[in-house]
């Protein structure tokens, strides 16, 4: 216990201990061996991500989490065969990734929807690129329209809908060539905090109801303990494995349980990873105060 009374992090009820026992008995669907990614730079050679391994399991949600310029992005962009990796291996169902395919859904920040498609054209792109006949992909597209609660927007432009609409639609869109694997790049980093709260929660629950494992990045401490099965927390120069944590909260989650003892002792486990306390912390009471001149609190005197 520390000093909020919370239990250690790595402390799982049986419940979660028995369904992670289960969970590494499934398949693996992602492999990540070895990899190392350096760029070469006129300032030099910069390590992005230096031997990092990593097994992802069939309907397995893995948060990745880090402080900037750590190479989640890079990491994420080999993953998906856009970005080659120096040495080491990436497989999908034991195959080697080298180019981008069809079992790789991707949803990024940038909403990456066509602007001169309609949600439903958007939909149907990529089925049609996999070869479906149109009325096929058309029939298809309209389940993932319902699925995702916009039948009245399913001829709207992209343009027409909101930031939230818009990731509902990339995340259909990704889901419906019935990728392997979602990867997911700050997908809701540019939504406002009660949409993105919306969003997380729908996720979930496509993810409940669809055979679909998840890589999913992001900022955010409490997005990443509320989605994920596990977190992998990396630090930067060079991009390394800092930690794999198997987050210890119960599934099936819900936003009740932000406030849980198991959260909380999760969440604070990761902030002290990534923000590990130094000696500036106190800096402002350090401040060179000597050229400042005291004002008034009185704010009417001012205007
Ligand atoms: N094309 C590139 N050329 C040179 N250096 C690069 C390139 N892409 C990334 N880097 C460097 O690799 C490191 C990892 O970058 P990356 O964008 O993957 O980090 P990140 O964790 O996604 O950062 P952020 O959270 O700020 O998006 C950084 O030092 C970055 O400057």
């Amino acid at each position: 216990m520390n000093e909020l009374n919370l239990p250690d992090y790595q402390q799982q009820s049986a419940a979660v201990r028995d369904r992670f026992e289960r969970l590494k008995q499934r398949p693996v669907t992602m492999e990540v061996k070895g990899l190392t990614k350096e760029f070469k730079t006129r300032n030099g050679t910069v390590t992005a991500l230096k031997d990092i391994h990593l097994t992802i399991h069939k309907r397995e949600f893995v948060c990745v989490i880090g402080p900037s310029g750590c190479g989640k992005s890079t990491l994420i962009r080999i993953l998906a065969g856009l970005e080659q990796a120096s040495s080491g291996q990436v497989l999908l169902d034991g195959k080697v990734v080298d180019k981008p395919g069809p079992e790789r859904g991707m949803v990024f920040q940038g909403y990456t929807l066509f602007p001169w498609l309609t949600v439903k054209q958007n939909i149907m792109f990529g089925l049609l690129e996999s070869g479906y006949e149109k009325g096929t992909a058309e029939a298809e597209a309209r389940q993932w329209i319902e699925l995702i609660g916009l039948a009245r927007f399913e001829n709207s432009y992209p343009n027409q809908l909101s930031g939230g609409m818009k990731q509902r639609v990339a995340i259909a869109r990704a889901l419906a060539n019935q990728p392997k694997i979602l990867l997911m790049d700050e997908p809701f980093g540019a939504l406002d905090a009660q949409t993105r709260s919306k969003m997380q929660a729908y996720l979930m629950e496509i993810w409940k109801n669809i055979d679909i494992t998840v890589f999913f990045i992001t900022h955010d401490l409490d997005e990443a303990v509320y989605l994920a099965d596990r977190i992998l927390v990396l630090k930067a120069n060079p991009g390394e494995v800092q930690e794999l944590i198997e987050v210890p909260v119960p599934q099936p989650r819900s936003p009740e349980q932000f406030l849980s003892p198991e959260f909380l002792a999760v969440k604070q486990h990761i902030e002290s990873l990534i923000h590990p306390p130094t000696d500036d912390e106190d800096d402002v009471d350090h401040m060179n105060l000597v050229r400042m001149v005291p004002v008034s609190d009185d704010v009417g005197s001012v205007f």
